[in-house]
This record gives C-alpha cells, sequence and structure tokens, in this order.
C-alpha cells in the first residue's frame, strides 16, 4: 500500500513530485484528477493526499469529502490567499503555493505524516483507557485482579481504614489513590507518604508537625503531614517501616481523632483516613515487636492484596501493549508493536519489580529501538531488574546482586543512606528496597 497519493494533472509536476517524495522515503501513487484517483484507489488507505486545486472536472478541494480522515494537502497555482483559505475551510490540512520550493514540501509533508501520526496514537490510547477496566487506569482482567476491583469498590465508600498488600511495584500506591478516588473524599487532599524514605529521626516531626524549640533546628513551628490532609486520605506506604514511636502518635490519631506535635502538650481534631500499604509481613513484625499489636488489628480490618505480575496471566501482555503505547506518547516516538518472541519473553520473565519493571524495561526498549517493533533483543531481563552502579563496574567474576551487597557492607558504616545511594546511582527508594530483596536491611547506624 502507498503512503500519499497526488493528484495533478500536469504530468511534469506530478512526476517531479513523485520523486521528490521518492527520494525522501515516501512510497507515492499518482492521479490526474479527483475522478481517477476516485476510481482508482481506495482513498481511505492512504496516509496524505496532495492535490492540485484546479484539475480538470471537480476541483482538488472535492477529494477532501471522499478520503474519510486522510489529511488532503491542497496546491494552489497562484499564491492566492482566497482559494487557500477557501480550501481550509473545506477542510484541507494545508496548503502549498505553485511552484512550490522542494525543502518546504518535504517540511510540510513530514509534519502533516507526523502529526497524523499523533492523531491516531492518542485516539488508540484513548479508546484503550476508556477500555471498561472496572477502576480507570488499573489494568487487568485475571481473576485476582478482578477481585481487587471488587475490594476497592466495596471498601472505598465505607470511610475504614485500609491495608495494602503486595509485592514492590504491585500498584499499591495507584490502589490508595482510587480508594480515595472512590471515596466521599475525593475533593480533598490524598497525602501519600513513603514511610522508608524519610530519615527515621525526621519521621514524627514530618508526619505529626512539632512546635517551635521542641528539638535542635526546630526554629519554626510546623504542621506535619497528618494535618495536611485533614478532611482528606492519608496515605502511609510502606508502613511497617514506621518506628515504633511513631506508631503509637499514629494511634491515637485514629483512635481518637487527634494529632499532638512534637513538642506540645496539646492535641488537635484531626479528621483523615488511612489508607496504608506494605510489602511485609505485618504478622511477622509484630511477632518480632517491631509492630504495635494495636495498629496491626486497626489496620487489619479491610486487607486489599495486589498479586504480583508474574501471577496475573493474560495480563501481563496487556499491560504491556498498552505501558508501551503510554511510553511512546509520552517520548513522543509514533506507535510501536512487541515482536511474538519479545512477547514471549515478556511472558516467562518472573517480574521481580513487576509492573514498575515492567514500565522501565519498556521505555528502554523505546528509547534504544530504531524500528517500529519492540524486538527480544531490546529486552536483556536477565538483569533489568538491577541499576548500573555508576561509581565502579562491578569485577567480571560478581554479579550485581553480590556487588551491591559488597559496596553497602563496605560503606555503609561511613556513608548516609543519601551518600550510599548516590554512590551506586539509585534512589534512596531504590537503596531501601534492594536491601530488603537482598536481606541486608539499613543498620540502625547512628549517620543518616
Ligand atoms: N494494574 C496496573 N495498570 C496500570 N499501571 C499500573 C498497574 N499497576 C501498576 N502500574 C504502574 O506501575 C508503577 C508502579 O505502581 P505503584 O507505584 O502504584 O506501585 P507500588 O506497589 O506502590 O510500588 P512501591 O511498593 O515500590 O511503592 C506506576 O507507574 C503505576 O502507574
Amino acid at each position: 500500500m502507498k503512503q500519499i497519493l497526488i493528484v495533478e494533472d500536469e504530468a511534469i509536476i506530478r512526476t517531479a513530485l513523485r520523486r521528490l517524495l521518492e527520494r525522501h522515503g515516501h512510497s507515492v501513487s499518482e492521479a490526474g484528477s479527483v475522478g481517477e484517483a476516485v476510481a482508482n484507489f481506495t482513498l481511505g488507505d492512504f496516509q496524505l493526499i496532495i492535490a492540485d486545486l484546479r484539475l480538470p472536472g471537480a476541483p482538488g478541494t472535492d477529494i477532501i469529502d471522499r478520503c474519510g480522515e486522510v489529511p488532503v494537502l491542497i496546491m494552489t497555482s497562484y499564491a492566492s490567499v482566497r482559494s487557500a483559505v477557501d480550501s481550509m475551510k473545506m477542510g484541507a490540512v494545508d496548503y502549498i503555493a505553485k511552484p512550490f520550493d522542494h525543502d518546504d514540501m518535504v517540511m510540510t509533508v513530514q509534519r502533516i505524516l507526523k502529526q497524523r501520526n499523533l492523531a491516531l496514537h492518542n485516539e488508540v490510547l484513548k479508546s484503550e483507557l476508556s477500555r471498561a477496566y472496572p477502576i480507570e487506569g488499573i489494568i487487568g482482567t485475571c481473576p485476582a485482579m478482578q477481585e481487587v476491583f471488587a475490594r476497592i469498590q466495596k471498601v472505598a465508600p465505607a470511610d475504614t481504614t485500609v491495608l495494602i498488600l503486595g509485592e514492590s511495584g504491585t500498584g499499591k500506591e495507584l490502589v490508595a489513590r482510587a480508594v480515595h478516588e472512590h471515596s466521599a473524599r475525593r475533593n480533598a487532599p490524598i497525602i501519600t507518604v513513603n514511610c522508608a524514605a524519610i530519615p527515621e529521626g525526621l519521621i514524627e516531626s514530618e508526619l505529626f508537625g512539632h512546635e517551635k524549640g521542641a528539638f535542635t533546628g526546630a526554629v519554626e513551628s510546623h504542621r506535619g503531614l497528618v494535618e495536611a490532609a485533614d478532611g482528606g486520605t492519608l496515605f502511609l506506604d510502606e508502613i511497617g517501616e514506621l518506628p515504633l514511636e511513631a506508631q503509637a502518635r499514629l494511634l491515637r490519631v485514629l483512635q481518637e481523632g487527634e494529632i499532638r506535635r512534637v513538642g506540645s502538650t496539646q492535641s488537635r481534631k484531626a479528621n483523615i483516613r488511612l489508607v496504608a500499604a506494605t510489602h511485609r509481613n505485618l504478622q511477622k513484625r509484630v511477632n518480632d515487636g517491631r509492630f504495635r499489636n494495636d495498629l496491626y488489628f486497626r489496620l487489619h480490618v479491610m486487607e486489599i492484596a495486589l498479586p504480583p505480575l508474574r501471577d496475573r496471566g493474560d495480563d501481563i501482555e496487556e499491560l504491556a501493549r498498552v505501558l508501551l503505547d503510554k511510553t511512546c506518547h509520552r517520548l513522543n516516538r509514533p506507535p510501536m508493536q512487541i515482536s511474538a518472541e519479545a512477547v514471549e519473553r515478556i511472558r516467562r520473565y518472573p517480574w521481580p519489580g513487576n509492573v514498575r519493571e515492567l514500565e522501565n524495561v519498556l521505555e528502554r526498549a523505546v528509547i534504544l529501538s530504531e524500528g517500529d517493533t519492540v524486538s527480544a533483543d531490546l529486552l536483556p531481563l536477565e538483569c533489568a531488574a538491577t541499576t548500573v552502579p555508576t561509581e565502579a563496574a562491578p569485577p567480571d567474576n560478581l554479579s550485581l546482586d553480590e556487588y551491591f551487597v559488597r559496596f553497602v557492607r563496605e560503606h555503609e558504616m561511613q556513608m548516609t543512606e543519601t551518600e550510599l545511594a548516590k554512590q551506586l546511582g539509585v534512589s534512596r527508594k531504590t537503596l531501601w528496597e534492594r536491601r530488603q530483596k537482598l536481606g541486608i536491611p539499613r543498620k540502625r547506624s547512628p549517620v543518616s
């Protein structure tokens, strides 16, 4: 199928234009009039029609109504503003004056084709996003995800505390937002706090605020994030990492609807709904004395358990396609497809970093690819879960995980978590996550 149709009665101009466009990689068909074009081609198959305005029989603008959504570029023999404006009014995408400058023509054609690609892509995206996923923005149809959707719909309006369980990157934050959006609090703020990302010594004042002079450095009084969520939802991600003292303060907020800032003797009223998430087994943390039993019971009332990506069956393929589309759109690239071999690889890989890892792998593939297909060689899935440290490449005989463990162990007593993360070329949160995964949790050292 050809890409561009030229409708022009003067053979010399038609041939010259065809050659010009072919030299720039386009495939071109030709017709001498609107009648010939309609008789010989299915106009809707082209990506662009370039038509002269003055043609024997019907004018070039007549083709606009006959070619559906295909953009029509009109050539006018005289740079007559009037005919150009009329053509545009009739639905031409643009016009170009004859005789045309070759560079102008090529640039105009390329611009129109690019715009058309983006418009088509937007349509695809819109129709994919409006597909009937029960909760907007959360893709999934496997039984475990259907259970998640049903739970969200049931618990969201109830205004009770919700605990979301699932491995890292399974969409816990997405679910927390959905709970908020489907609750009566949807017009109030949702405040998200990752308990693992805030240094232990700061977490109480970050969450509950402090009074002036409460500790060295508290030069002003400060409203905490719990107060900021008043009337809305507080989403505490990785609640399992909350220190015991902060757990006690949180319990008070839940039981009595009151916050006491650090360094204050007075309490303030706060009406928040708590949604918490963790990838940990909280019961085990209770048994280990690291999580309060009474807080656990309050959280445990309503649970939503997200399945790991590897257990979602056909959803993996669907997620990959929709996320690929989104990524192309975000990076301003034409839509891409996934080769059969790449799909196979995606299905086989266990995705320890779940949907987030899938997103990252696809983004990398889009950036590296030169064509319109994600092929299997663009998915280096054996090491995709690992970020290569910027500081130094690991020695040949060490795996990246071993290198990571060794680096952390060797440096953790002299460096803060922020410094360590920087040296390893990862975010603080990733450092924390990989510490959990590799079984080297942070020692409660004085640094950091
Ligand atoms: N079912 C899904 N449909 C569409 N996108 C998803 C889905 N699940 C996760 N994502 C996307 O994957 C990324 C990770 O999701 P999210 O941050 O909600 O995970 P998480 O479980 O909270 O991760 P962490 O535990 O690391 O904080 C986000 O960009 C999110 O939009």
